[in-house]
């Protein structure tokens, strides 16, 4: 049975539930012919704590927001994200920090540091990924190490991987979803009769939101999903600022409750589409779709894509958007497809 030791970088929602997925269901992995064990932790809230022999998940897990590493043996009060990443004995980082959509900073910094270091990195972050995706992927390459994000485009829910897999040798020309389980979550609340900030406080609640929610409302953050989902699948090598970019900020209780009294159900759509002289157009926008459209009777945080391919027509996937559980998954699923490279160079 193969050990891998992780770093989690970031203890927040989603690396919290994939340290109490680790404690309490060790037989899990033992199936997928693997053991975790977390050897590091960096958070700005907490410090660093490196401890080789494995970390007691149930002690820190324990610990209240607020608390320090600092006088645990190997703790520190201070995140030392580049030392635990470089130094750490972790064959995996798992980077969870928060989404710059700027820079992708320091989280690009964090998969740099991973890579050079010799270690596979998992990443749920979308600002690397959207920003500096292929330059990453090219270094992993170089260094003989992965570099996995299916949980960028709806968490745990397959996408990229499953699209890059499963949809080989058809052609692909088009990619629409519904890309954020917050803005989707709050336009159904909103139908309920909420108001959007206290739809937005409950997506808070329930750990779908960003750090900064505009991001969720105002668009963004389905705009770095756009990007990677061009790069990925359409090889159309855009930046997120090629993406024309709307939220819903401006959808008020009144438009949604007149939309719905006329059969129609607002959503933010985020598209990519290959056009017929070959260039590419991406679009982030609320749109009123009425009741019969396939996207319509997406609630809640779940979401749903559909690719326009040539042989199959379209073909659609729907699934958790959000969620820190089902993000932790796609971290998982990550670490599955890090096995996998592993045993095949072990066999090679
Ligand atoms: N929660 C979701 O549903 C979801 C889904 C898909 C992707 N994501 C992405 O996954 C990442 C983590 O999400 P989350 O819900 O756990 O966020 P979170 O805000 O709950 O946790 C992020 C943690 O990272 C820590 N952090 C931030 N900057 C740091 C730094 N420089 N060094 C060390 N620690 C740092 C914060 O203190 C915080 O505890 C985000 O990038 C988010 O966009 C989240
Ligand atoms: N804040 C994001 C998390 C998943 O990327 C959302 O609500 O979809």
């Amino acid at each position: 049975m193969t050990t891998y030791n992780l770093a989690l970088i970031g203890f927040g929602g989603v690396n919290r539930a994939l340290a109490e997925l680790i404690r309490d269901e060790p037989g899990r992995f033992a199936s997928l012919g693997f053991e975790l064990r977390v050897v590091a932790i960096t958070d700005l809230a907490f410090g660093s704590l490196v401890q080789g022999d494995g970390i007691d998940l149930a002690s820190v897990l324990a610990m209240p927001r607020g608390s320090s590493f600092e006088g645990l043996p190997g703790g520190s009060p201070d995140p030392r994200n580049e030392d635990v990443i470089r130094n750490s004995p972790a064959d995996v980082v798992v980077e969870a920090t928060f989404t710059s959509p700027i820079d992708g900073e320091p989280a690009v910094s964090h998969v740099k540091w991973a890579i050079e270091s010799g270690k596979h990195v998992v990443t749920t972050n979308k600002g690397p990924v959207a920003l500096r995706g292929q330059e990453l992927s090219t270094l992993a390459a170089e260094n003989g190490v992965r570099f996995e994000y299916e949980g960028a485009v709806m968490s745990g829910t397959p996408v990229i991987r499953l699209a890059q897999k499963m949809l080989g040798g058809l052609e692909l020309n088009a990619v629409q979803g519904i890309l954020n389980g917050t803005s989707n979550y709050v336009l159904g609340r909103m139908e309920a009769g909420l108001g959007l900030d206290e739809a937005i406080s409950e997506a808070q609640d329930l750990g779908f939101a960003e750090a900064d929610p505009t991001a969720d409302i105002g668009g963004s953050d389905v705009r770095l999903k756009v990007a990677i989902l061009a790069n990925e699948l359409l090889d159309a090598n855009i930046r997120p600022s090629d993406v024309e970019t709307t939220g819903i900020q401006d959808i008020t209780s009144d438009d949604v409750a007149q939309a719905l009294a006329g059969g129609l159900r607002w959503k933010l759509i985020g598209e990519v589409r290959r056009e017929d002289d070959g260039s590419i157009a991406a679009t982030v926008q609320p749109v009123a779709l009425p009741a019969g459209h396939p996207l319509a009777g997406i609630s809640g945080a779940t979401n749903a894509v559909s690719f326009t391919t040539d042989l199959l027509g379209a073909v659609t996937v729907s699934g958790p958007g959000a969620g820190r559980v089902e993000t932790a998954y796609a971290l998982i699923s990550d670490i599955i497809a890090v096995d996998e490279f592993v045993q095949g160079a072990v066999r090679a």
